[in-house]
């Protein structure tokens, strides 16, 4: 499902590449979590698979796709099968809790039949089927967090990239967004989540692959976070 070949990204400027000959393959439905100290390298991977950024060495494939040769025009379309959630919730804040949802379904041309009967069954699933016309400034940060999952799941992604999608949060609130992520993963979609979370790394156990420098420096099934930071 995401494959790296030597993958190597370099930004301009001085510096040594902030990926360097990363190889890495991810299967269909896996749950990978991506560890390293700050500026390891984490980011830049995950923009890698978004097609952000293209790499400036060796390939990347996703969805059987590799992204450096896929036209500009098709990019949205990929873009369309990856759901993603990061640490700052990133809601519009002028939108309800069930438009914010509706809008991912929305820019994907989606017909708003199938929009009104998806929406509050996707709000159901993460627990916010009462806080659907709520402004997101009226939520909690972990509320925020399941709009969001609600949102990167509603188009039913191949593959969600959640980077850092705990940070903001208590460790009780953490808990909970991890069940929904190992729940939307158990449906068959692929994840990559980027975390310095090590409780949660080390409480479920999944494949972990670690970041150093650019390199990748361990790649382990049922894997612990395994560092100090
Ligand atoms: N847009 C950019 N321009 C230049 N250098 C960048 C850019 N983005 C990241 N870098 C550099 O690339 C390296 C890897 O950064 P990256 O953001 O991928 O790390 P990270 O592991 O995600 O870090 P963090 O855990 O702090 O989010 C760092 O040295 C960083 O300074």
């Amino acid at each position: 499902m995401i494959r790296f070949e030597k993958a190597t990204v370099s930004y301009p400027g001085p510096g040594k590449p902030a990926l360097n000959q990363v190889t890495i393959d991810v299967d269909k439905g896996e749950f990978v979590f991506l560890v390293g100290t700050s500026g390891s390298g984490k980011s830049t991977a995950l923009r890698l698979v978004l097609r952000e950024l293209r790499p400036t060495g060796g390939r990347v494939y996703v969805a059987g796709k590799e992204i450096n040769r896929l036209a500009t025009w098709k990019v949205p379309r990929l873009r369309r099968q990856i759901g993603t959630v990061f640490q700052d919730f990133r809601l519009l804040p002028s939108k309800t809790v069930a438009e914010n949802v509706a809008f991912a379904m929305q820019v994907t041309g989606k017909s708003s039949r199938e929009i009104k009967s998806t929406v509050p069954r996707t709000l159901e699933i993460v627990g916010l089927a009462d806080k659907a016309g709520r402004m997101p400034e009226e939520l909690s940060g972990g509320e925020q967090q399941r709009v969001a999952i609600a949102r990167a799941m509603v188009n039913e992604p191949m593959i969600l990239i959640a980077d850092e999608p705990t940070g903001n949060l208590d460790p009780t609130t953490s808990v909970g967004i991890m069940k929904l992520l190992e729940e939307i993963n158990a449906t068959g979609t692929t994840i990559l989540m980027a975390t310095h979370d090590n409780g949660i790394v080390d409480q479920m156990r999944k494949r972990v692959i670690e970041l150093e420098h650019g390199h990748v420096v361990r790649d382990e099934a049922d894997g612990a976070y395994g560092f100090q930071h």
